[in-house]
């Protein structure tokens, strides 16, 4: 039986080139071996390793993963710019399968975790928080807490050595979304004392990572931490819409408030519950993407001083002095965005974006000799949109594996970059991210270098050795570093 669903699978998307493989590409048994087994697994976490090798060995941008154990399974991967825009721009035809996110709706159901009728009415509510009012403060706030990070805790010291940059790169992030994203200022100084303790612990990715392996019995554990959190929450809700004295305020926390007071139909558009589970997203998604991407991107500029003086000659090109940057000179800071992109081109926070075809489709690619080729898919297949293949496809990215910031000066491939994803479903704190990366990344690189670490044990490496050292990732809910020792030394 399974013999036979397995041929008809086969048939049913005209052999397309791809695995056939007895285990499933998801799930525990996917992780017996990391590594590929010809006729048996693709390989648990091989995604980060493959980047766009499956697609380059099967002559294709599209692979299909057929599976057979529990039953018959196909997965189309995608690693072709004009299929992929094609799919995002279809969102009824290709939709998300909420099921997988199931782990992000604890605190209650939420944008990222929504489909249908449900996310778009969180869309609405949630898109105009997103303001220009709000990337002004985003901006305005950076800068004061990458200031007071100078002035009162890095102070007179002349270089500041951390043996993971993340330790730098969580707490300014958690600082950011703290105030641009809830409207609660903290300092380096009092920084968790004004979020309860477990909700900053809650933001941690090993917390996320655990939930997902065994997660009925994390739930369990979590139960106390979840109420804690919730009561926090629910006060902070409670507080703010029935303030005696409304200030205006444009952090996203009371911009959703805002959007969901107005009432229709006599019916608050968000429940609290609702209200909760999306305040939460936020926080999740504006926290651990933001503090990686930043750690990604010290780490190449340490490995490649060229490239940061380069940055740093932009920068004072246009603040020549040392006054702080202002808003309205985010715009000419272009190579600050060409190193984000950069480093989000390499190692992009979000992997692989899962869709599921509702309904019986097609997708066209080429072939490896350019031939058109026009791939059959039966409603109810699996779509991953590959962002690894996709951003490591010299098709689109000449030496894709090299780090080169200027491919984004001028023109360049927009449908082949996907960090953000795209089309409806794109990332909503997309501006948010980028403001406050560029702000945190012109504040730094103009008053410090950024180098490795010396340590003695690794004195006799290669530039090549202390590449792959320093820029090794695992995966969690999102791509993270291992471990990036760096030193900030003052200008
Ligand atoms: C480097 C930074 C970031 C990256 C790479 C990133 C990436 C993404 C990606 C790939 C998605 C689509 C996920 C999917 O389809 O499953 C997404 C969605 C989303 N992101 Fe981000 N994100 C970043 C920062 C942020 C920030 C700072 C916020 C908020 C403060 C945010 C809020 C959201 C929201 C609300 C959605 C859901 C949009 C929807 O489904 O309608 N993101 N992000």
């Amino acid at each position: 039986k399974k013999y036979i669903d397995f041929r008809a699978l086969v048939k049913s998307i005209h052999d397309h080139p791809g695995y056939r493989t007895l285990l499933p590409t998801r799930g525990l048994l996917a992780f017996i071996s990391t590594k590929p087994i010809r006729g048996i697994t693709r390989g648990g976490s091989n995604g980060w390793k493959r980047k766009y090798q499956d697609f380059e060995d099967y002559g294709t941008d599209i692979v299909s993963s057929i599976s057979v154990l529990p039953k018959a399974h196909n997965i189309f991967l995608v690693a072709d710019a004009a299929a992929i825009k094609e799919i995002t721009l279809s969102r009824a035809q290709f939709p998300k399968p909420v099921k997988q996110y199931a782990v992000l709706t604890f605190f209650g159901k939420n944008i990222v975790a929504s489909e249908g009728e449900d996310w778009k009415r969180y869309r609405k509510i949630a898109a105009p928080a997103f303001s220009e009012r709000n990337n002004r403060l985003v901006w305005e706030e950076t800068v004061k807490i990458m200031a007071d990070l100078f002035e009162n805790v890095w102070g007179e010291q002349k270089a500041i050595t951390v043996d993971h940059a993340v330790d730098i790169t969580l707490p300014i992030a958690l600082l950011v979304i703290g105030v641009a994203g809830f409207g609660r200022r903290m300092t380096w100084q009092e920084d968790s004392k004004l979020l309860p303790d477990v909700f900053v612990k809650l933001v941690t990715p090993d917390w996320l990572l655990k939930l997902g392996v065994t997660e009925r019995m994390k739930r369990a554990n979590l139960a106390f931490q979840e109420l804690e959190a919730c009561r926090y929450m629910l006060e902070m809700i409670h507080a703010r819409r029935y303030a005696e004295k409304k200030e205006e305020r444009y952090d996203l926390f009371s911009g959703l408030l805002d959007a969901s007071e107005e009432e229709s139909d006599g019916q608050a558009k968000l429940t609290d519950r609702e209200l909760l589970g999306n305040i939460f997203i936020f926080l999740l998604a504006g926290h651990e993407t933001t503090a990686h991407t930043l750690c990604f991107t010290f780490g190449l500029l340490a490995l490649y001083p060229e490239q940061q003086e380069k940055l740093y000659q932009h920068i004072k090109g246009v603040i020549p002095d040392d006054r702080l940057p202002t808003y309205q000179e985010m715009n000419s800071l272009s190579e600050s965005v060409a190193v984000f992109y950069e480093t989000l081109r390499l190692f992009p926070p979000v992997i692989n974006i899962p869709k599921y075809a509702a309904e019986d489709a097609t997708l066209v690619t080429t072939d490896s000799s350019g031939n058109k080729v026009v791939v059959p898919v039966p409603q109810g297949s699996d779509v991953g949109l590959s962002v690894l293949g996709l951003h490591y496809n010299p098709r689109y990215w000449q030496d894709p594996y090299a780090f080169k910031p200027e491919r984004f000066q001028g023109d360049w491939p927009r449908d082949a970059f996907l960090p953000f994803s795209s089309g409806a479903r794109s990332c909503l704190g997309r501006r948010f991210f980028e403001t406050e990366g560029i702000a945190i990344l012109t504040m730094l690189v103009s008053r410090y270098t950024v180098e490795i670490k010396p340590e003695p044990e690794f004195a006799g490496e290669s530039f090549e050795e202390r590449k792959e050292r320093i820029l090794r990732v695992k995966r969690g809910l999102t791509l993270m570093p291992v471990r990036m020792p760096l030193v900030f030394k003052r200008r």
